[in-house]
Order: C-alpha cells, then structure tokens, then sequence
C-alpha cells in the first residue's frame, strides 16, 4: 500500500506538523486501501506563504513560459493515466473502464483546453483613452469533492496556472489519492516552488482556514451547497472572492416529438453513469403523461443494462457508490420515495441481487413521482431516476424550474427548434439537446443555488482574474 501522508509545500513533499492519519477506503471492498494527513492551520499557513512569494514572480511569468509549462505537463499527465485511473477506482469506486475513459481523460481535457486558450486570450482592450488589464488574482484556495476527483481538480488547477495565478489545493479528503499523483505531475513538470501547494484535510478544519485566510484573494469550491455556503461566510470578513460549484436537480424534458426508445435509453444510461454521483446529472425525467406505459417499460429495459460488480472488472458499468454515509442516505430517500407513494419500477433499498459487499446501491427507477416529493426535490446523488408526468409543454416547464438548484437541463425533442426555444426558458446554466454533449470549451456552472461562476474553457478564465483600467492612453 503506497504511502500519501506528505503535503506538497514550495516544491517539496513535507511532513504535516502535527500527526493525524486518516484511512481512505475502497467503497466497492470496504477495505483501507491507502492511508493521508489531515492537516491542520499550521500547514496551511505554510501553503499559503509559498503561494504568496511565488505569486511575486510566477504572475509575470510571460505566456510562452506557461504554454511550455502546460506541454510538459500534459505530456506527463499522458503517460501516468493507468496510474490515475486505478487511483479514481480506488478511491471513489469507479468501475476501471469508466475510471481510465472518462474521469482520467476529464483530468488532461482541462489542461489541454487551458492551453489551447493561452494560445489566443486578450490579456488587454483599449477602450478609448483608456486601457483595460486581465491580471491575476494572487493565491487561490481550492477545495474539490470526490464524485470527479481529477476534474474537478483539474478545472481549477489549469485555468489558475494559466491566468498567472499560485494556489494551495485541499482535495477532498474521501478520495485524495488521484490529486497526488497530480501534485507529482506538477513537480515533474517544473512548476516553480510555491505555485502550486497540496494540503490534505477535512472541510471544518483546512477548508475553514483556507476560506478564512487573509492571504488568500479567491476561493474556488466544488461541493455540496451546504459547504459551499460555509465556505462564502468565511471568506466574507476579508472580502475575498468566492466562486462555487454546487448542487444540482437537474430535469430532462422528453418532448412528445422524441425518438422514445433512443431518448429513454440515453436518459437512463446518463442518470446512471458516475453512479448518479454526478452535480448536473440528470435526475427528474419529465415525461409526456399520455407516453408514461411506453416510457416505463422502456426505462425499466435501459435499467436492467446497469451491471454493478467488481470495479476491477472490465465489463462492470456501475460501481457502488462513494462511501456508507452516501450508502445510507440514499436508502433513506428511496425508502422516502415508497413511503410517499411514488411507484417504484424497478430497484429499491438494499444491495443489488449478488452483492454481498461494497456501498452498493440497486439502480432504482420510480414512476408517477410529483415534483413536491422529497425524491424531485433533494439531490441523492445515487443511482436513482424519478420520472415525473407532465399534461402539456408549459407544465413541464414549470416543473423543470421548480427546484432551488439550475445547474443542467436536457431535452430530448424530434424538432430542434422547439428544443432550442425551450433550452432559453430553463433557468439553469448548462442545457444538453437530444444527448450533445459538452465540450471542455464551453462555461460550466450553475444558476440559483448550484452556485456562481463558470469553470472550463475561456469563461473558466475569468474567475481567476483581476479588472484593471489604465486611464491615460490617449493618443497623441
Ligand atoms: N456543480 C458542480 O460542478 C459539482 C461538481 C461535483 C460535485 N458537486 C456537488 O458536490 C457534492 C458532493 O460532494 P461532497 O460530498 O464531497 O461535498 P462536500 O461539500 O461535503 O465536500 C466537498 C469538499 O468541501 C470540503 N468541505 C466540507 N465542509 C467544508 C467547509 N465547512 N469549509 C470548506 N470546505 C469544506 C470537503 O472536505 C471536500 O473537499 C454534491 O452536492 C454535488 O452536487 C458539484
């Protein structure tokens, strides 16, 4: 069992000041599979400083510098994907072919995007006699969850780098090991002592002095809302930015036009890809009442393609979810589900048939599920799909943006136009068309309470950049 209890401070791998070792656990065995460091005030402390030196002469740092910084990397990155992906199935229970596909690769696509950006960003605009200046922010806290390990890392880590930014990262500490190895790949790559830090620890206690810290000038958070709140209250005495990536509900309107059996096997594969531990995923299907038999017994169909089992195993689609405090909430909302009278079709509580350990759930499907019960309402971020009838295209509307969260939308329509003129009437930040799906290139984020900001690509930038206005540019 490889050893990942240092942090990673100015450049070096250094041991936490004060011992306190914490297991991560494989949620598929139930098993330690690795052994941190929570960190505590101290470390960050020390993070921060070598963030705050480093800024001076990282932030001008010209851009052909950082472009061969994000070759090097990405050329390393590269080679060390079996490793990140055994690591993301490891740690949070990702079956390895989704584990070395999608979550890995998610982690290169970021810094890839970062560097075609780089590539052709106006760093400057002349409005008048005036000048504007995108300038770095100074030190970033970033704080990441364990649903995409290394893309959410990644997200925040390659627009930082490339805006001129020094940061200290606090991954999440269930599922840590991934973020190390891109700690390693950082160091390979050269990255200066200081621009980038890791320090391993718990919400109350690194993410509270992260958010808190006076030297720090932006707090960047991916997680749940409840934290991400906690996260803007401590960072408001000293008036840092806080940008946030939270929750999500997100409804999947099939329109009466649709193709059923291509739009209800998408929805079902979607909701139930990641384990239902997706933010945008999307988990309210709306569906035309007068369609619900046809789409019942398809969703039913799509269901039974789910094969949760071992997560080394090729051939296995669904893994268990990330830990026993996930495993029992969301039994606790399926059982909230058939006690407030939603029709269950398939699934329900306890392990799935020939599963007799790891936090698995039974892909579960419930039916005539309406939109105040507490299955439409709270994100259970677990293989469960709620479909919801609707009686005309306004009342699916409705429902659709009757939810605190707007983080992601899809609909599924034989007529692109309708489809593109509902996209407009969703409050929410992202909308997929009939399964198009996004590309590293375009804003991700979320409207109401799935937060502020947009990560990703060009609009990704902008969290990390300070507006200046030179006035004096007048020409002569
Ligand atoms: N919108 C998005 O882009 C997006 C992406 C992934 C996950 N999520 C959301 O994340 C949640 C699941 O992740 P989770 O269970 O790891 O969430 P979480 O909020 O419990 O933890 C996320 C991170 O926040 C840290 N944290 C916890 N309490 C904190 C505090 N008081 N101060 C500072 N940091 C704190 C954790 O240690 C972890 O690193 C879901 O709600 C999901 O929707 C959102």
């Amino acid at each position: 069992m490889r050893d990942y209890k240092q942090f990673y401070i100015n450049g070096e791998w250094v041991d936490p000041q004060t011992v306190n070792d914490f297991d991560v656990i494989d949620p598929a065995t139930e098993t330690v599979c690795a052994h941190i460091s929570l960190g505590g005030e101290a470390d960050v402390d020390a993070a921060v400083a070598a963030a705050k030196a480093a800024f001076k002469t990282y932030s001008q740092s010209t851009i052909a510098d950082r472009i061969a910084l994000f070759e090097r990397i990405i050329e390393i990155y590269k080679r060390r994907i079996p490793e990140i992906a055994e690591a993301i199935r490891l740690e949070m229970g990702a079956p390895i072919s989704w584990a070395s596909s999608a979550q890995a690769y998610s982690g290169l696509g970021h810094l890839q995007e970062a560097a075609e950006v780089l590539k052709t960003f106006e760093w400057e605009e002349d409005l008048g006699d005036h000048r504007i200046f995108k300038e770095p922010i100074g030190v970033c806290g970033l704080i990441t969850p364990w649903n995409w390990p290394l893309n959410q890392v990644s997200c925040k880590v390659a627009p930082a780098l490339a805006t001129g930014c020094t940061m200290v990262l606090k991954p999440s500490e269930i599922a840590p090991l991934s973020a190390y190895l891109y700690a390693e790949i950082l160091h390979e790559a050269g990255v200066p002592a200081g621009v980038f830090n890791l320090v391993n620890g718990d919400g109350p206690t690194v993410g509270t002095a992260l958010s808190k810290h006076p030297d720090i000038d932006m707090m960047s958070f991916t997680g749940s809302t409840r934290a991400g709140s906690l996260v803007a209250q401590n960072a408001a005495p000293t008036v840092k930015r806080v940008t946030q990536e939270l929750g999500g509900k997100s409804p999947n309107i099939i329109l009466d036009d649709a193709d059923l059996t291509k739009a209800v096997k998408y929805s079902v594969r979607e909701m139930f890809s990641n384990t239902g531990q997706s933010c945008n995923a999307p988990s309210r299907l709306l569906v035309p009442r007068k369609q619900l038999p046809e789409i019942e017994e398809l969703a039913v169909a799509a269901a039974a393609k789910a094969r949760p089992g071992d997560t080394a195993e090729k051939t296995t689609n669904m893994g268990p979810v990330v830990s026993d405090v996930q495993w029992n909430k969301i039994q606790g909302l399926i059982k909230a589900g058939i006690e407030e009278g939603a029709k269950l079709l398939c699934g329900g509580p306890g392990l799935p048939d020939g599963v007799d350990r790891g936090y698995y759930v039974r892909p579960t499907i419930f039916s005539e599920v309406s939109n105040d019960m507490t299955v439409a309402r709270e994100e259970i971020f677990g293989p469960v799909l709620v479909i919801i009838p609707y009686d005309s295209e306004e009342e699916a509307l409705e429902i659709a943006n009757d939810t605190v969260y707007g983080l992601a939308g899809y609909i599924q329509t034989g007529n692109i136009e309708r489809g593109r003129e509902l996209a407009r009437k969703l409050r929410v930040g992202n909308v997929s068309i009939n399964g198009v799906e996004a590309d590293y290139n375009i804003p991700f984020g979320g409207y109401k309470q799935s937060g502020n900001g947009r990560e990703w690509g060009s609009h990704g930038f902008t969290d990390y950049l300070e507006i200046k206005a030179v006035s004096g540019y007048e020409s002569a």
